[in-house]
């Protein structure tokens, strides 16, 4: 199921042929082929679908069993650190030092990548202040919300300016604000020339912000391509018919061609011509389903709960 796009010449963003990964006899991905350009794509996935473990292996912090893999044409195993200089990380649980304070974390990030005190102190305050964390730069982390912590480590792993950043389940657990804040981030940084390679159970988030939705299930890819792809996939338009109070009657599939839809349309109008009538798109939540057989996570109260509203 390989994309293969005859426009796109340059070093892959990545390169994965027949990558396969256990834990111990259990089998987490399975023979996996995926070839992505630079830009925004989302590894959408239910819970226990493998996501962290392949964003893990990219990402250089895992070793797997067999195939190859390419991270910006270098190989995670080979070119270790060169790559971890090119990349970053945010997983799902914030990665900051709750002792320290914002700016505190964002410099010795910076020390960590070989930055002068000058450049980091100059590179924190800014992107503290993208972040929105300014007011709270010189606060401990242990007071920060979580939406805060989230965005304090994301902003730590852009302080060398990576190529490409992985973004474990950014949202996940997150109030509908903050969640937002972090969508218009992650659209910024795209803005800005850096890849973004994203993990989210999140249907809404794939189709808001990725160029291509890669569906892990099980370990294995199942589909892959832009959203309107995906919706294609599960055929065509469905011609919906209402009543005057809005209520469905009738949903007639068709195969989404123009002149099938109005070959529907037309018995339609000669049978129940003063029915309302609407044409709708298969959703990615019916692809979805289709393709696993599963509900994808949808951001909902329970998650809102969790944390409270960032600053
Ligand atoms: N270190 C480990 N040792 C053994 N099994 C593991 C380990 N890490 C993950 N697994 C198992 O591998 C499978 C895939 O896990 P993974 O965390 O990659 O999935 P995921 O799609 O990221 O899930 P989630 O959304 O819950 O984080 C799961 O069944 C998990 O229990």
């Amino acid at each position: 199921m390989a994309y293969t796009d005859p426009a796109y010449t340059d070093t892959p963003l990545l390169r994965i042929r027949g990558l396969s990964k256990s834990y111990g006899r259990h089998r987490v991905l399975t023979d996996l082929d995926l070839t992505l350009p630079p830009g925004v794509h989302a590894l959408l996935g239910p819970n226990g679908s493998g996501k962290t473990t392949l964003v893990n292996i990219l990402s250089t912090l895992l070793p797997y069993d067999s195939g190859e893999v390419r991270v910006l044409g270098l190989d995670p195993r080979r070119d270790r650190k060169t790559l971890q200089g090119l990349i970053s990380l945010t997983g799902q649980y914030a990665a900051v030092d709750e002792k320290l304070s914002g700016t505190e974390n964002m410099l010795m990030m910076g020390q960590l990548f070989g930055l002068s005190r000058r450049d980091a102190q100059r590179r924190a305050d800014d992107l503290l202040e993208r972040f929105e964390l300014s007011t709270a730069a010189h606060a401990r982390v242990a007071t920060y919300s979580g939406g805060m912590r989230r965005k304090l480590d994301i902003a730590a792993g852009l302080i060398a300016h990576p190529q490409l950043i992985f973004l474990d389940e950014p949202t996940t657990g997150l109030d509908t604000r903050s969640r937002q804040a972090l969508w218009d981030e992650i659209t910024a940084l795209a803005d800005s020339g850096a890849s973004v390679f994203l993990t989210t159970q999140y249907l809404e988030e794939a189709d808001a912000l990725a160029e291509r939705i890669v569906v892990l299930h099980e370990g294995n890819i199942v589909a892959d391509g832009t959203a309107a792809q995906l919706k294609g996939r599960i055929g065509g338009s469905t011609i919906q018919l209402h009543d005057d109070a809005g209520h469905i009657l009738e949903e007639i599939p068709t195969r989404g061609s123009a002149i099938d839809v109005a070959r529907h349309l037309d018995t339609v109008a000669r049978t129940r011509p003063d029915v309302d009538v609407t044409v709708r798109r298969p959703t990615l939540d019916e692809v979805f389903l289709e393709l696993t057989g599963e509900q994808a996570g949808a951001p909902d109260q329970k998650d809102a709960d969790r944390e409270e509203v960032a600053a």
